[in-house]
């Protein structure tokens, strides 16, 4: 309730404040511009429309400062007919007129609106009676009547920054208009400012002394009012700049944000195409540079062709589960063929790089190391002789390369059942043009005998043996051949005679194999049109571990084997170190095994090595002797491969040979058997001769002995007769 109260007590107050300020306006307007048909007291709504056209506040401002306001639109003469569009035009320009040449001496303004017909929105009226006198505090003083308590609320746009600064700022009338550059100071008290002048020449005055001028020509009962007045004017303004100032730091910093955004995003736009640049230079350097070492691997690849270097392709196995701790030996493996191994013990001299065909990282997959082996594959079928070999220590990975784990998926395969199914992939492509036939032998040499895998089982009988001289390739004469005719036929061959093959634990690998296992391809193609033969072989070894002897801890029938292994191993070696040698003599007959690989190791055969490394710290002595093992099998040059290629005529000619030698021998041999037999004739008679002497020579002899005793008994007898 007296809240209530208390805000109508406000309320009443403030109009009685307002209607105090209308009637200041009225009398001052009345005092310069005479009679205007207001009352005394004038009404909002009656002050509204005596200003509304703007001509009594346009001559009001001509009055203060004559020519201000240049052209004055009169009102039409009331004989005229009435035009309510024209005459609102008309109103508008003096009130524009009128509110410019206000802005410009930087006093309170009003909006247009607030004297439109019908705005009598509460306060609208106020701010036009605020104008009015501000306008005539700024006469005041022009005519040295000292000031009004209006000066106060002036515009004035300061830059000022400090608390202190924006209230010296809020003292200031700057009563200047915008094109003169002489203000007007008032002084704060004790402060050390030069003393200004307004444009009038005034000197500048203190806030108390300023404030007793205003209220010095007023009557006592205007005194509170003005006061109170001049407070909230005081205060409006105060909070007007500081949001002014707020709002111009806040446009400043936002505009300098902006702009050093702009700028930085500029900035950022330039590296990013210059980046761009750069990079795509680099993507077409880089582009270049693979496809000059695609070229160089191609020409590096047909000089090795040419020369018939064994390739040698490098393999690093994965760690196995439990083996992580132990660390690696391999530092680096590199794109091109580049491997360095190093011991992690004995620091930088241990370092060791070498450089093969190709290098593949633990995580290659089955797919990708067969990729490098298939075109050798494929020109088995050319009538080439092909070896493809597996080196490496005792569980290095030489099986999982050469036959795949156990698991029988896809992916795992090996390379003997990958080349398998390409050869046979590839006899159906060429069916038209040529008629295979495919013949598989399997063998291990363990401790120097050569063992057949196939001849003990039956699927030699069941898929039929096939006279190995129907093939006539480099095959392995004591060992069965067994037709192939699809892969699931190799699938089975090869279980048999992984089955077959001799397992043994040692310390270093449970399921180590003690033996090499060669399966040996052999292809026969005769090219339907032409009639000539092809005949291709392919030797896919997997080499019993190359460990020496002493890490392996083997004894008794190991330690046979092992010394077997490691002879035949040195013996691969000694016939590899003489081809790279170019030597003469080459030692193929040292061991069963490069008996074997014959054909395949210097007989313009095409050769490939798989060489395996452990990748542990562990087996960093093994990994090195192996790794410069295949260094020195990538030196020998095996010569231009050749083709087992036989033309029809010249095949005639050689089964003529055949059959003739065939012949030849037969007939050696009744010629041996009848010779024989004569000899054997000949030779009984000879015996039944020296029988017959010999039992005459008995019969002659009993005679002439009996002929002897009866003469002697006869002279006996004489002799007896004789004596007395
Ligand atoms: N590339 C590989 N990825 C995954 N596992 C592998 C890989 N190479 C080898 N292994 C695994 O390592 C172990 C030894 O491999 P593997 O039997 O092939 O060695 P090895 O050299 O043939 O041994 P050995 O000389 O005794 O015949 C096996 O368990 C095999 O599955």
């Amino acid at each position: 309730m007296e809240e209530g109260l208390s805000d109508i007590h406000m309320a009443s107050r403030r109009a009685e404040e307002a209607a105090h300020r209308r009637f200041l306006a009225a009398r001052w307007l009345h005092e310069m511009l005479g009679g205007l048909g207001i009352s005394n007291e004038p009404s909002e709504e009656e002050l509204k429309f005596s200003l509304r056209n703007g001509m009594v506040l346009c001559n009001l401002l001509n009055k203060i400062h004559p020519g201000i306001i240049p052209k004055i639109v009169e009102s039409p003469p009331p004989s005229s007919p009435p035009d309510a569009a024209l005459s609102a035009y008309q109103y508008f320009e003096n009130v524009r007129n009128f509110l410019v040449a206000v802005e410009d001496l930087r006093l309170p303004s009003f909006e247009a609106s607030d004297l439109a017909e019908g705005s009598l929105s509460s306060g609208t009226l106020s701010k036009v009676v605020d104008c009015i006198l501000a306008l005539k505090a700024y006469h005041d003083q022009r005519e040295g009547k000292g000031f009004s308590p209006w000066k106060y609320g002036v515009h004035k746009l300061s830059g000022t920054k400090s608390p202190v600064k924006g209230l010296e700022d809020m003292y200031e009338p700057a009563i200047t208009p915008k094109s003169s550059h002489t203000r007007k100071r008032w002084a704060i008290p004790g402060a050390d400012v030069p003393e200004a002048t307004d444009i009038s020449g005034q000197p500048v005055q203190s806030l108390p002394s300023l404030v007793k001028s205003i209220i010095s020509d007023k009557q006592p009962d205007e005194v509170p009012v003005l006061v109170e007045y001049m407070i909230k004017k005081v205060t409006d303004e105060f909070e007007r700049r500081l949001r002014l100032q707020g709002e111009q730091n806040l446009k400043h910093t936002s505009g300098l944000i902006r702009t050093g955004t702009l700028e930085m995003q500029k900035c950022w736009q330039d590296q990013l195409i210059r980046l761009e640049n750069e990079l795509t230079g680099l993507t077409e350097a880089a582009q270049a540079y693979h496809d000059v070492l695609a070229e160089n691997r191609k020409l590096y690849n047909e000089v090795q062709d040419l020369k018939g270097n064994i390739r040698v392709y490098c393999r690093v196995r994965p760690f196995l589960v439990g083996q992580k701790d132990q660390g690696t030996c391999v530092d680096f493996v590199g794109q091109n063929g580049e491997i360095m191994v190093a011991n992690s013990t004995k620091g930088k001299d241990s370092y060791k790089m070498f450089n093969f065909n190709k290098v593949y990282g633990p995580q290659a997959p089955q797919d990708e190391v067969f990729l490098d082996a298939q075109p050798l594959i494929r020109s088995v079928l050319d009538g080439f002789n092909v070896c493809i070999f597996a080196y490496g220590q005792t569980g290095s990975g030489k099986t999982y390369t050469m036959t795949g784990p156990s698991s029988t998926a896809k992916q795992d395969w090996g390379v003997n059942y990958r080349a398998l199914n390409d050869l046979f992939q590839l006899c159906q492509s060429r069916r038209d043009a040529f008629a295979y036939e495919v013949g598989v032998q399997m063998i291990e040499i363990y401790n120097e005998q050569v063992r057949d895998l196939l001849a003990a089982d039956g699927v030699s009988k069941r898929l039929g043996i096939r006279s190995s001289s129907s093939l006539n390739g480099v095959h392995v004469p004591d060992a069965v051949m067994i037709p192939v005719a699809n892969s699931s036929d190799v699938l089975e061959i090869m279980a048999v005679g992984q089955r077959n093959r001799a397992v043994g634990a040692t310390a270093l690998n449970e399921r180590s194999s003690r033996s090499h296992s060669v399966l040996t391809v052999h292809v026969q193609g005769t090219d339907l049109a032409k009639g000539c033969i092809l005949r291709g072989c392919l030797h896919l070894v997997d080499l019993a571990g190359s460990e020496r002897v002493e890490k392996s801890e083997a004894t008794g029938d190991r330690l046979k084997e092992a010394q077997h292994i490691n002879k035949s191993l040195s013996a691969l070696g000694d016939v590899i170190a003489a081809l790279a040698q170019k030597q003469t003599h080459i030692p193929y007959r040292n061991s069963k095994l490069t008996q074997l690989l014959q054909h395949s190791l210097g007989g313009q055969a095409k050769a490939l090595m798989f060489v395996h490394i452990n990748p542990d710290n562990d087996s960093y002595g093994e990994t090195i002797s192996t790794l410069k093992f295949a260094e020195r099998v990538s030196s020998v040059e095996l010569g231009a491969a050749r083709s087992n290629r036989e033309a029809s005529g010249i095949r005639e000619y050689k089964e003529q040979i055949m059959s003739l030698k065939e012949i030849l021998a037969k007939k050696d041999a009744e010629i041996e058997r009848l010779q024989a037999s004569r000899v054997l004739r000949s030779s009984m008679e000879v015996e039944k001769q020296k029988l017959r002497v010999s039992q005459s020579t008995r019969s002659i002899d009993a005679r002439s002995r009996r002929s002897v005793e009866l003469r002697s008994m006869e002279v006996i007898e004489a002799g007896s007769g004789c004596h007395p």
